[in-house]
């Protein structure tokens, strides 16, 4: 869904000031001067430098608060972000709509001024939801059950070309002079950061974080059979016909991992899923690796997926075609992923003018395991925005369970752990109804020196809980390796 800008990669090296000297600045300004005294957001936007956004979150590092990262490199599309401006909380059932209302209601009033026109210019929600309606663990406390945040600053990298937002509470100026200063310095001292004229901080530790322990515990393993054995006895009773079910494995490691460097492994490691990093107020950060979009939205067109069913990958190219055409002709994988299909459908149906989906499933391999993908394409109905569909959609039976109302209860039941944020979606917003939502699996949560990360499996009535174990286990595999844990 990325935009491809055709212009050059690199911005001519105008000054920020001259670049602001223009008569459409003047009248913005003008606009802006007439709602000083307001609570309206303003935002201005501008082409800079090609530059990596990782690297930039890690430049304008301020060590603490609040900190976003978002990336699918096979897009070319990436967000890094920094300092909360303004955070949008809700909880319960209904925070999908409560979000939605405080969103509209900032875009209504936004203030936004660009100098090049394009769909990521301007204010980005940024953000994400708990997989249930609240979560109780105390770990997940700070993230709450819906949380989104307009950020100081906001770099995106679309294809060829780098934006940077600032954005600023018009309600904190006295004068559009004032304004007009602030904006200008604050662009300045991000750009002059950006250039890297003085050399960054050099990481030093080779064996990163490595401490001994040992992840596959014989209780854990244990009480991973029992509930899935548990799960298999109530859909052969009929309770429900799909649950996934997930566990959750602490390490403590030797020091505090910085989680961008993290992410720097896994994007390049998983260059076709989406890595992501929030890290919260109380310094807590979530991060991951997902392959599983929920949606990508623009105007009214839609694209979603069915992600579920999985086999290891083979070691040679002979063993890796073998195990792909396992996946294929699995009733057991089959079964798990239409019922993904199904659901999909079933909740589109009353949004949408059209749907298409890819005739079959097709095996989309990862660094550590394949799954069977199936593609869907959507055109929605008049004003449907995006937080309706994501509410619409979320769980998928790619994580919940099918039919979900049956399922749901048991998740908690069978699970001995709270799901806080994995598997919930997160993603982002723009002020030009642009969004898009990944699944939060293949994700963990870090606070100083402890790491807990979730892998789960979707159980039907021909699962075995020993396979579905040594599945998390590779699920799990992308993060302890960026840890160098496995
Ligand atoms: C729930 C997870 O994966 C889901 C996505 C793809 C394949 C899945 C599976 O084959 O079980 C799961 O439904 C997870 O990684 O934690």
């Amino acid at each position: 869904m990325s935009e491809k800008y055709t212009g050059q990669d690199n911005i001519e090296d105008h000054h920020v000031l001259s670049r602001l000297e223009t008569s459409d600045y003047s009248l913005f300004l003008k606009n802006v001067n007439e709602s000083i005294g307001s609570d309206s957001i303003v935002s201005v936007t501008m082409p800079i430098e090609k530059i990596d956004p990782l690297a930039c979150l890690e430049l304008l590092n301020n060590k603490q608060g609040y900190h976003y990262f978002w990336e699918k490199p096979s897009d070319e599309f990436a967000i890094a972000a920094g300092k909360a401006l303004k955070t949008f909380d809700s909880r319960g059932e209904k925070r999908f709509r409560d979000i939605e209302n405080q969103i509209s209601k900032i875009k209504e009033q936004a203030l936004e001024f660009t100098t090049v026109e394009h769909s990521h210019a301007g204010i980005h929600f940024l953000g994400g939801f708990s997989f249930f309606e609240e979560s109780t663990d105390p770990a997940w406390k700070s993230f709450g059950s819906a949380s989104f945040v307009i950020p100081e600053w906001q770099i995106i990298r679309d294809g060829h070309l780098t934006l940077l937002t600032l954005n600023f509470k018009l309600s904190e100026f006295y004068s559009i002079t004032e304004l007009d200063e602030k904006i200008k310095e604050s662009f300045c001292e991000i750009e002059e950061v950006l250039k890297l004229n003085s050399e960054p901080e050099f990481s030093t530790s080779e064996t990163l974080y490595r401490t001994p322990g040992n992840i596959v515990s014989r209780k854990a393993t244990s009480s991973w059979i029992k509930s899935v054995n548990k799960a298999k006895r109530l859909i052969a009773e009929n309770q429900f016909e799909k649950i996934v079910l997930a566990r959750e494995a602490t390490i403590r490691l030797s020091e505090t991992p910085e989680p961008t460097h993290i992410i720097n492994i896994l994007r390049e490691q998983y260059p076709n899923c989406y890595s992501f990093l929030i890290r919260n107020a109380g310094n807590k950060t979530f991060l991951g690796c997902t392959p599983e979009r929920l949606i990508s939205f623009k105007k009214n067109y839609l694209l979603t997926e069915a992600l579920a069913g999985s086999i290891q990958r083979g070691n040679t190219a002979s063993e890796d075609a073998y195990m792909s055409k396992e996946l294929m002709k699995s009733p057991k994988n089959a079964h798990e992923h239409n019922y993904v299909i199904r659901a999909i459908e079933q909740k589109l149906k009353p949004f949408v003018k059209k749907i298409e989906k890819g005739t079959k499933p097709v095996i989309k391999k990862l660094t550590n395991v394949q799954h069977l993908f199936t593609p869907i394409t959507a055109w929605l109905k008049e004003d449907i925005s995006p937080l309706d569909i994501v509410e619409t959609l979320h769980p998928t039976p790619a994580v919940g369970g099918f039919p979900w109302d049956q399922a749901k209860p048991y998740i908690k039941e069978l699970e001995n752990f709270d799901r806080g944020w994995y598997a919930g979606p997160v993603g982002w917003l723009n002020s030009q109804n642009g969004g898009e939502f990944a699944v939060a699996i293949r994700s963990g949560l870090v606070e100083k020196e402890t790491a807990t990360f979730f892998a789960g499996c979707g159980i039907v009535e021909d699962s075995d809980a020993e396979t579905e174990w040594q599945e998390t286990i590779l699920k799990l595999r992308p993060m302890l390796s960026a840890l160098k844990y496995d």
